[in-house]
């Protein structure tokens, strides 16, 4: 079944948008202002790794689990962690330069405060920053709290109200967590299985490592235990967490386009095993891998390293390019050590290939993001009637309020990709808006107009109340420049640039 019917969406895809726009998504039927055009679940996403720390969330959904009182712990574990981090290496840094005192008073000029740094390249006024923030969240919370409300020892009053799932573990003990078994399942029968990067299965090991951080075990015996065959896929444990900790060094987008590699792999090895053929038919072998990677197809693009737009601060885009090719390099020959398969391997690891999955994300991916059930919350206690009841709640939570600061707010963020969503082009005066329900991993896209049979479906990609002027720079950063109907208005006459409309519930496209 192709992807519309079953999406059973009223659109088509039409290979020419017009305006040099590539392919584009249309209404094959009339759609009113408010309607649901249709609902996409994503083939694949990951959330950043910058964002692990201010959310634990399923791997696969995104929902939030375990308790308020824990995702409070584990964001103030972070926070001070990170703080301590860059509090020390300035401390170390100020040292070596013959004194703390000096570096931290700085020279009367802000901007040159704000520019001194140590002699390994060490922000020294960050650092120094972080000294005092730290000391602030210990005015306020001690280690031994916050070690309290990780462990779920310490309830705070009101959080039943806000109940999570209980995180359930990946199988094999590599720290990802799930908001249930079938979502576990789900991941693992999709990717994890070839992908994770625990050396041994969680009764085995000693502990559960955390995720992407390294395998457990050690010498001759846990090398063996790191190989094994999942499905006639040589899997490489070991190998695994380094191509992990590689993409978690430079670009973390080379997580999911593993996630594409070890999804088509399994999907063609599960293909060519139910239609009864082997390994030396060519045919079934091809064809088998040309039904598993058809899903993806809707986004390929060019390559990464062809795709992307060249920074601002760039002189020469050839070694710029040259340079992200090797980054694939590196990363493909890291993730082949990792995942062997003599059936299929040689075609989906070509270099060539690995660097247009990653440039299907660089070109289509779609920010997701979740708002916190601790900011819900810390609402419900702001919007508790003042008085006796109020008190005794606020004594407890109003530190933890304070030493989170703007902390408290921060939601979790993915990214993903969505096959139909990837073909919908840009517009500054869009058709359509889009949302995401985590509940089921759904993302709709709503009429935010009457759009006629016939007309194009369009998103922004960016915020279409900034200016013309503004809106183009952003864009550029997408590597295109915007045809719509109304930036080729307003390119006539570009001093006429505010507009209606905001910023949509999710975005298409790159993140910042
Ligand atoms: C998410 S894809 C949309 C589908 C794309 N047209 C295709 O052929 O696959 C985004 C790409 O489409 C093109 N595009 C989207 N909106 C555009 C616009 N308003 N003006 C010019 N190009 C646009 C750009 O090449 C952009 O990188």
């Amino acid at each position: 079944m192709d992807l519309i019917s079953r999406i059973g969406a009223p659109v088509e895809i039409r290979l020419d948008a017009g305006n040099g726009k590539g392919k584009g998504v249309f209404a094959t039927k009339d759609i009113p202002e408010g309607e649901t055009v249709f609902n996409e679940v994503p083939l694949v996403s990951l959330q950043h790794l910058d964002n692990k720390a201010s959310a634990v969330v399923c791997s696969r959904c995104l929902r939030f689990v375990g308790t308020v009182e824990t995702q409070i712990g584990h964001k103030l574990k972070c926070l001070v962690e990170k703080l301590k981090g860059t509090a020390e290496k300035g401390e170390a840094a100020a040292h070596e330069e013959g004194g703390a005192g000096e570096a931290a008073a700085g020279p009367a000029d802000g901007d040159a405060t704000r520019d001194a740094e140590g002699s390994d390249g060490v922000d020294l006024e960050e650092a120094l920053e972080a000294g005092e923030r730290l000391a602030q969240i210990y005015a306020e919370v001690s280690n031994e709290r916050i070690a309290a409300l990780c462990e779920g020892s310490e309830l705070l009053p009101m959080s039943s109200d806000f109940s999570l799932p209980q995180p359930v573990p990946c199988r094999r003990g590599c720290g990802d967590m799930y908001c249930s078994v079938a979502c576990e399942d789900e991941a693992w029968r999709h990717h994890h299985c070839l992908l994770c990067t625990a050396s041994a299965p969680a009764s085995e090991a000693a502990g559960p490592s955390t995720s992407y951080s390294g395998a457990s075990g050690s010498g001759a015996q846990a090398a063996e235990e790191a190989v094994e065959e999942v499905l006639g896929v040589r899997v490489d444990r070991r190998a695994l967490a380094a191509f992990a900790a590689h993409a978690a060094e430079t670009n973390e987008i080379f997580l999911l386009a593993a996630q594409v590699v070890a999804s088509t792999l399994l999907k063609a090895s599960r293909l060519l095993s139910e239609g009864g053929g082997t390994a030396s038919d060519a045919a079934a072998v091809c064809g088998a891998l040309a039904a598993a990677w058809r899903p993806y197809v809707y986004g390929w693009k060019r390559c990464w390293w062809e795709a992307v737009a060249v920074p601002e601060d760039v002189e020469d885009e050839d070694e710029f390019r040259g340079q992200l090719r090797e980054l694939a390099y590196d990363s493909l020959q890291l993730l082949s050590a990792g995942l062997a398969d003599p059936r299929f391997g040689p075609e989906v690891l070509r270099l060539e290939v690995y660097g247009s999955i990653v440039g299907l994300f660089e070109l289509n991916n779609l920010g997701v993001a979740v708002a916190s059930p601790v900011e819900d919350y810390f609402l419900a206690v702001d919007e508790m009637e003042e008085g006796p009841d109020k008190e005794p709640v606020a004594k407890l939570t109003q530190p933890l309020l304070d030493a989170l600061d703007a902390e408290y707010a921060a939601s979790a963020e993915a990214t993903a990709f969505l096959a139909l969503q990837s073909c919908i082009n840009h517009s500054c005066d869009p058709a359509c808006t889009a949302a995401c329900d985590t509940g089921d991993r759904t993302a709709t896209v709503l009429a935010q107009r009457d759009i006629k049979a016939g007309e194009e479906i369009t998103l922004s990609y960016i915020d279409v109340s900034l200016s013309y002027r503004e809106r183009q720079a952003e864009l550029r950063d997408y590597g295109f420049v915007c045809r719509c109907e109304r930036c080729k208005a307003e390119a006539t006459a570009p001093r006429k640039k505010a507009a209606p409309g905001g910023k949509g519930g999710m975005r298409v496209g790159k993140r910042r």
